[in-house]
């Protein structure tokens, strides 16, 4: 009887749909966050945004708050255990099937690991490019209030980028899945071409 139940459960957890996700990346302040809320509320996207996450966990005064705030003052990358744990919460609370993931993964650490524990491929990754002399330029004019948004902790931060995050990306190139975009224009303008990627990605989908 305890078997005929257990294949049933078995069956059902393995017609179960996977979620389409995109990663979003980009170096940072190259507008990633930004051109998330346009594409929400343009193609119904969940924005999942990895950097919020960890801040919200901060604030909300859990034992990790004090490892993740240092981290984050240092520019560092949290340990992939405790941003997929937050990511998955929010994918199960959102009630949605569609998500944006923004700012991650951010290294090589955070791919694998994201992959071994969810087994979701993302869809596309959305490479936004941009120069560091403007990606600077964007972060020290922020006014967010963000304890990494000085010039010491910025530094740091392209140092991470360049050494663990632009490998992901090379990774993710070799697979034929980054859709690379002109990050350094304005907002309205990177929107549009945004707009061309997933207007033509959701059509291929549909053929
Ligand atoms: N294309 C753009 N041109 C000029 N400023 C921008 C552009 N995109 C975003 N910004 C501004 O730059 C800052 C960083 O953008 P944000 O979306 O937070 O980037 P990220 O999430 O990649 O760090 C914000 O103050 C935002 O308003
Ligand atoms: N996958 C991630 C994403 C962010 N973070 C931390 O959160 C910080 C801010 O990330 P963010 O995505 O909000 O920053 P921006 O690129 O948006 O400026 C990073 O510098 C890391 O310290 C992390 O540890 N792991
Ligand atoms: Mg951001």
């Amino acid at each position: 009887m305890g078997s005929v139940i257990d294949v049933t459960i078995e069956e059902g957890s393995l017609t179960e749909k996977k979620p389409t996700v995109v990663f979003v990346l980009g170096g940072p302040g190259s507008g990633k966050g930004t051109q998330c809320a346009n594409i929400v509320q343009h193609f119904g996207f969940t924005h999942l945004s990895a950097g919020d996450l960890l801040r919200a966990e901060i604030k909300s005064g859990s034992e990790n708050g004090t490892m993740i705030q240092n981290m984050i003052k240092e520019g560092k990358i949290v340990p992939s255990e405790v941003t997929i744990k937050l990511l998955q919460k929010a994918i199960q609370e959102s009630g949605n099937d569609k998500f944006l993931i923004d700012g991650f993964p951010r290294n090589e650490e955070n791919r694998a690991a994201f992959e071994a524990v969810t087994k979701i491929e993302p869809e596309f990754v959305l490479f936004f490019d941009c120069s560091e002399e403007e990606m600077e330029r964007r972060l020290l004019s922020r006014n967010q209030g963000r304890e990494d948004d000085n010039i010491e902790t910025i530094r740091k931060r392209f140092k991470v980028f360049l050494e663990s995050s632009l490998p992901v990306i090379e990774y993710y190139n070799s697979k034929e899945k980054v859709r690379k975009i002109d990050a350094g224009k304005p907002v309205e303008e990177v929107f549009e071409a945004v707009k061309v990627i997933f207007t033509s990605n959701s059509e291929k989908a549909t053929v």
